[in-house]
Formats: structure tokens, sequence, C-alpha cells
């Protein structure tokens, strides 16, 4: 609860308030969860414009409004440049400024994030620290998961959550930042004190137009960071020095600079790389220490998710043996390379690659293991980059023995448009398209044979599928297990 003119003057904007001070019991930005005492935040949207529910919120309790433009209601209206950004201010304040009170790592990037935070977890877990997580998958506050509905959610929906990780008794958290969020202003109010970059690879052309503009999105991370030298709380920039992104994100950013890499000099390497089925065996070397590191983690691509936290955990007082021993007991991340075993003869493996740079990367370290075939079951997003359809279908067709495309979540889009634009990168050459993906994911177990390896790519932990306006239940690893107990059962 706070007064709302002590709220506001953590805005410190041109705004000059000086009516009714009401008691502000929450903020909401949604009408439809306002309850009495609520400051109603109102917020144009991509799809309508909050500022038409102003009167709706009031309805439903609000005892003041916080507007770009002048809305008729009977509370008071406080008028203000950017709504979003001062949401995030407001947020921040009325939560107690919670990241002041967590050290807080924020990893982006455009594949690697949810793994990267899954380690830092880890690595966190084992140095006996209390853990929260954000990202695609759930939030999580130690063991506790709770569902979400963006990677990186809406600055309100983020105070409260590191809000909730204070009082928890949470020391370390570690969240998934994603190039929406950071260019509408989510993570306004973050005091980051690592942040960790992997890549930058084609994806959401779609929002940010031209890969210059997605890096720079990326790069506000590093920016933000903040431009102090303050020795009780240094700040650290975790860059990919494989990435030439990193160069202009070293110029953009004020905190102490720590590089990971593989093939360029970097102050966190790794070297002789044993990759095999079942997992990878290599050096890592610090600039004080050298030491081997076993993980059953798979591919080159995990190599650097494992260098990226590595670095944030080195840079956060842990140390290298810890770091060592946590990574060698993790199993996995949900969703991501993981394998649906019922004992059959050739392998299934399910993950979230839906990138041309992620579905290289996995389809070329299965490459390096498979005995025999390699399929691949592959769908494209609806309402999302189009330019990546055809390339993702190239790769497919490069990189697998058959190729299997399908569909993703094609929200509102045809389904059989979006493998168009998929089979457009592909013209004359061999691959299959079946449209159901349950029906794809069948045609490939029933048709692989002893030894092949069969990617289903996409979708990893997701366990819904959107067709149209309808979220119907949907998930890669229960289908493909069905199918494979039908063809058990069928010889
Ligand atoms: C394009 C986009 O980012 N949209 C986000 C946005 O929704 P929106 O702009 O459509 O909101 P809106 O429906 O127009 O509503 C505007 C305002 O009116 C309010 N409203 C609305 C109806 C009503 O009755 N009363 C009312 O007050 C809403 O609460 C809101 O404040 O605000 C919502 C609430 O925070 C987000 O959940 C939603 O993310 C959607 C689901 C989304 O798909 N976003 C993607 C693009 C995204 O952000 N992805 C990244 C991940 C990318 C990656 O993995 O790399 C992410 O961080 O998730
Ligand atoms: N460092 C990496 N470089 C390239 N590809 C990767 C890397 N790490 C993981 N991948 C591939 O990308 C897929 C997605 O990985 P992950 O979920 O960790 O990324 P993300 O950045 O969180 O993705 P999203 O933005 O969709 O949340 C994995 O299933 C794997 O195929
Ligand atoms: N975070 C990713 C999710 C893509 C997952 C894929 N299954 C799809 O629906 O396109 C995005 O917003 O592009
Ligand atoms: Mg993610």
């Amino acid at each position: 609860m706070m007064k709302l003119q002590t709220l506001l003057s953590y805005l410190h904007d041109f705004t000059i308030y000086s009516g009714e001070n009401p008691t502000i019991t929450s903020i909401e930005m949604d009408s439809r969860k306002v309850t009495k005492g609520a400051l109603f935040i109102c917020i144009k949207g991509f799809t309508v414009d909050g500022h038409a529910f102003a009167s709706q919120a009031v309805a439903n309790g609000a005892v003041a409004v916080i507007a770009e433009r002048p809305v008729d209601v009977p509370v008071p209206v406080v008028l203000v440049r950017d709504s979003k950004r001062a949401m995030a201010v407001l947020a921040d304040a009325f939560y107690g400024q919670p990241t002041h009170k967590l050290h807080l790592i924020g990893v982006t990037g455009t594949n690697g994030k949810t793994t990267t935070t899954h380690l830092i977890e880890q690595i966190f877990r084992k140095a006996e620290k209390k853990t929260g997580l954000i990202g695609t998958l759930y939030t999580k506050i130690g063991d506790e998961t709770y569902d979400v509905q963006n990677t990186t959610p809406e600055s309100l929906v983020l105070q409260q959550t590191f809000k909730q990780m204070v009082d928890a008794g949470v020391d370390v958290a570690m969240m998934e930042v994603s190039s929406h969020a950071l260019h509408m202003g989510r993570v306004h109010g973050c005091d980051y004190d690592v942040a960790v970059f992997t890549n930058l690879t084609q994806d959401h052309l779609d929002y940010h137009h031209t890969m210059e503009e997605y890096r720079l999105a990326k790069g506000l991370l590093f920016a933000q960071l903040g431009n102090r030298f303050d020795h009780t709380r240094p700040k650290f920039a975790i860059l990919n020095n494989d990435d030439s992104a990193s160069e202009q994100y070293k110029r953009m950013t004020a905190a102490t600079i720590i590089t990971y890499g593989i093939e360029t000099k970097s102050d966190i390497m790794a070297k002789a790389i044993d990759i095999t089925p079942s997992g990878m065996v290599f050096t890592i070397v610090t600039p004080t220490e050298e030491t081997q590191i076993q993980t059953k983690l798979i591919g080159r691509f995990n190599v650097y998710n494992i260098l990226a936290a590595t670095a944030a955990c080195l840079a956060s007082g842990v140390s290298l043996s810890t770091i060592v021993e946590a990574i060698g007991e993790i199993q996995g991340v949900p969703g991501r390379f993981e394998t649906v075993d019922e004992g059959q003869n050739f392998t299934v493996i399910v993950d979230y690659a839906h990138t041309p740079d992620s579905l290289e990367n996995v389809l070329k370290t299965i490459r390096q293991f498979a005995k025999r075939n390699i399929y691949v079951v592959v769908g494209c997003g609806g309402d999302r980059d189009r330019t990546k359809r055809p390339l993702m279908a190239k790769i497919a067709v490069q990189h697998a023995d058959v190729a299997i495309f399908t569909s993703d979540n094609p929200r509102s889009e045809q389904p059989e448009a979006i493998l168009q634009d998929m089979e457009d990168g592909v013209r004359g050459e061999s691959y299959v398209s079946i449209v159901d993906r349950k029906e794809a994911i069948r045609y490939a177990i029933q048709q692989a044979q002893a030894g092949d390896v069969i990617l289903i790519a996409g979708k990893g932990h997701e366990t819904y599928q959107i067709i149209g306006e309808q979220v119907l239940h949907f998930d890669d690893r229960l289908v493909a297990r069905e199918a494979i107990k039908e063809r058990e059962g069928s010889c």
C-alpha cells in the first residue's frame, strides 16, 4: 500500500499533480483485474488501447488512473508522456525496488537463453543459494513453478515476481531477456548485476524489421547496465567473442567485460572438445585455472551455453569447482534435445529449434553421431517472422536425409500458406509435406529403420498447438511416444 503522491514522486517527470491523494492498494494494466483501491495504467497495446478501458477500471474500483491523454473518469487522472515507461518506474517503486535486493542476471540472445539460465540456476543451487528464474518455460521460485505468458513479462508482472522472490528469501535471480522486452521497455527498472549475451542470428524480423534493429535491441541490455563504477557492486557484461555483435556491445556498456569463446581468444575458453552421443567432455580455461568438464548436454552450441553460464557464475563469485560439479549433474532442459525412449531401435529427439541457426546446429550435432538416416519433422510458426521459413526448409533438406514439413503453431495463418513459404526455399528438392503435425510425426516414426534418428523440431516443451483462435493440447513428446507404441504394437 502506498499513497498516490508518494508513488508519483518516483516518476521525476514533468507531471504536475496536486489533486486527491488516495491510498493505492495495487497497480493494474488490465481493467478486468482491477479491484478496489487500484491504480489503473492505460497502455496502448498492439491490439487495443487501454485508454478505452479506464471507465471500466474505475467501475471495478480503481481510485486513480495513469494515462497518456485525458480520459473522462471521476477519479484523479495523472498524465504522463509514456505510460509503459511510467509503469516500469511505478511498479519498481510499488514493490519496494526488489531488484536492488537480488543478485540479478539477465541473459539475452537469439538462441540459448532458456538453456543458459537453467545452467546458471543449477550452478547457484549447487552453491547453496536460493534461486529464482524467469523465462520461456515458467517462473520458478526455489522448486515452485508458475505459468507464464511471455518469455520476459511486462514490468508490472516482473516487479511483482521479484517482490515474491525477495519475500521467499531468494538470493540470486536469473532471467531471459527477450529483444521484444528490451525494445518495449519491459525491463526498465531491473537492476542487473550481470548481463549475458549468447548469440545473434536471424529471428523476429516481423517485429524488428532488420538485423541491425534486432542487434541494437539486444544491445540495450548492456547499455542499461548503468554508467557508474561502484566497487561494492560491480556490474559485468558477459560477451560471446565468437559472435561479431559482441564488438558493438563492448562499446555500448560501461560494465566490466568478460568474454568467452571457442575460436577467438577470450577470458573463458573451451578446448579439446569431445562430443559423443551421450555427452561431452572438454577443457575449460579461465585466466587463472584450467580444468576438465563433463556434461550430458550435447552439441557445440551447448559448449557456448556452458561457457556463458560459467562466466556469469565466476563473475558472481562462484568457484570453478562448484561450476564443474553442477554442470556434471545437469540432466537436460525440458524440450531441448529431449529424447523419447520407449525402447525402440531408432532415436527420437524433441527440440525447440525454431530458427535457421538452431535448426542447423541441432542437425549438424545429430549428424556427428547418427549411424543411419536423419529424419526431421519441422514447421514454422504463424504470425511470426516469415522470412525464416524458406531458410529453415533449406536447412532441413540440406542437413537431414528425409525432410518432413508440417505445421508448428499456425495461429491466424492458413497452415498450407506457411508450408508454401517453406517450400519456396526448396523447389525441385526432395521433401514431404504433411499439414497435420500428429500425422507428420507418425509418418516419420512409421518410416524409421533401426539406427535412424528422428528430430522433431520447433515446439520442444510446448504442450499446445495454436490453430486459429484455438489452443489445442499438443505435446510432441507424447505424440511421438504414442506413435512408437502404435508401431511396436503393429509389428
Ligand atoms: C506483441 C506483444 O508483445 N504483445 C504483448 C502485449 O499485448 P497487446 O499489446 O496485444 O495488448 P492489448 O491486448 O492490445 O491490450 C492493451 C492494454 O489494454 C488492456 N486491456 C485490454 C482488454 C480489456 O478488456 N481491458 C484492458 O485493460 C490490456 O491489459 C493492456 O494493458 O502485452 C501483453 C501483456 O503484457 C503481452 O502478453 C503480449 O505478448 C504477446 C502474447 C506476444 O506474443 N508477444 C511476443 C511477440 C513476445 O513478446 N515475445 C517475446 C519472446 C521472444 C523470444 O522468445 O525471443 C517475449 O518476451 O515473450
Ligand atoms: N547457444 C546456442 N546457439 C545456437 N542454438 C542453440 C543454442 N542453445 C540452444 N540452441 C538451440 O536453440 C533451441 C532453443 O534453445 P533455448 O530454448 O535455450 O533458446 P532461447 O533463446 O531461450 O529461445 P526462445 O527465444 O525461443 O525462448 C534449442 O532447442 C537448440 O536447438
Ligand atoms: N519465442 C518464440 C517461440 C517460437 C516457438 C514456435 N513454436 C512458434 O510458435 O513459432 C517466438 O516468439 O518466436
Ligand atoms: Mg527461451
